[in-house]
C-alpha cells in the first residue's frame, strides 16, 4: 500500500445523515437526538450512520432511522452532501444528508438515540457538530448543497466551504 497518497485518493466512507421537519412557518420543529453512545456522543445530531454493503443509500437512511428512532420516513429527499476531512483519519467521510417532513409513528429511544422535537428557531448548536451551524441554513431554507469541511483532532473545525447547489432534487453536477 502507499502510504503517502494523499487522502483524496482514498474512497470515502460513505454515510447517511436524515432530519424530519414536521409543521409549518414560526412553528416548525426537527427531529434531532441526542447520540447516547459511539461516535459523536453527547452531541444532538440527526439520524444516520455508515451505508452497508449491498444496500443504497437511501435504503441505509432509512434503516438507521428505523434502528434509532423506530420509524419510517414517507417523503425522504436528498437535500445535501457533505465531505469531512479529518487530520487524523485518512479516510474522508461523505455524508448524504436527507430531508423529510412526512413518519410512520411517534419516534421512539433507541440504544444509540434519544428523539426531540426542537423548534427550528431554536436549534442547539451549542450542543451539536462545529459543521452544523453552516449548512442548516440552507437545508431549513430548502435548498441543496454541498459542503467540504476539515476538521482537527475529530472535532475541532478549522476550514469549510458550503455552497448552494440547484435543486431539489439534489444533483451531482
Ligand atoms: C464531523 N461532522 C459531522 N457533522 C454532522 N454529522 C456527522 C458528522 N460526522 C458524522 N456525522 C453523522 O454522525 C452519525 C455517525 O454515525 P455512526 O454512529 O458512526 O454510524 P453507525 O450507526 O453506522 O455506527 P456503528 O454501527 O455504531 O459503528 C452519522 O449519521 C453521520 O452522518
Amino acid at each position: 500500500m502507499d502510504t503517502t497518497a494523499p487522502s483524496s485518493d482514498i474512497p470515502p466512507k460513505v454515510l447517511t445523515l436524515l432530519m424530519i421537519v414536521r409543521g409549518k412557518g414560526d412553528s416548525r420543529e426537527i427531529l434531532l437526538g441526542m447520540k447516547k453512545k459511539g461516535f459523536g456522543a453527547g452531541y444532538y445530531n440527526g439520524f444516520g450512520g455508515k451505508v452497508e454493503t449491498g444496500e443504497t443509500i437511501e435504503e441505509g437512511a432509512q434503516r438507521e432511522l428505523r434502528e434509532e428512532a423506530h420509524v419510517e420516513a414517507l417523503d425522504m429527499e436528498r437535500r445535501g452532501v457533505l465531505r469531512f476531512i479529518f487530520d487524523d483519519n485518512p479516510q474522508p467521510w461523505e455524508v448524504h444528508v436527507f430531508h423529510a417532513t412526512e413518519f410512520s409513528a411517534e419516534p421512539l429511544e433507541s440504544e444509540e438515540m434519544a428523539p426531540v422535537w426542537f423548534p427550528t428557531a431554536n436549534i442547539p448548536f451549542d450542543k451539536m457538530w462545529a459543521d452544523d451551524v453552516y449548512w442548516y441554513p440552507l437545508f431549513l431554507g430548502g435548498k441543496c448543497f454541498r459542503g467540504e469541511l476539515f476538521f482537527t483532532k475529530t472535532t475541532t473545525l478549522v476550514k469549510h466551504t458550503v455552497e448552494e447547489v440547484p435543486g431539489p432534487p439534489f444533483t451531482w453536477s
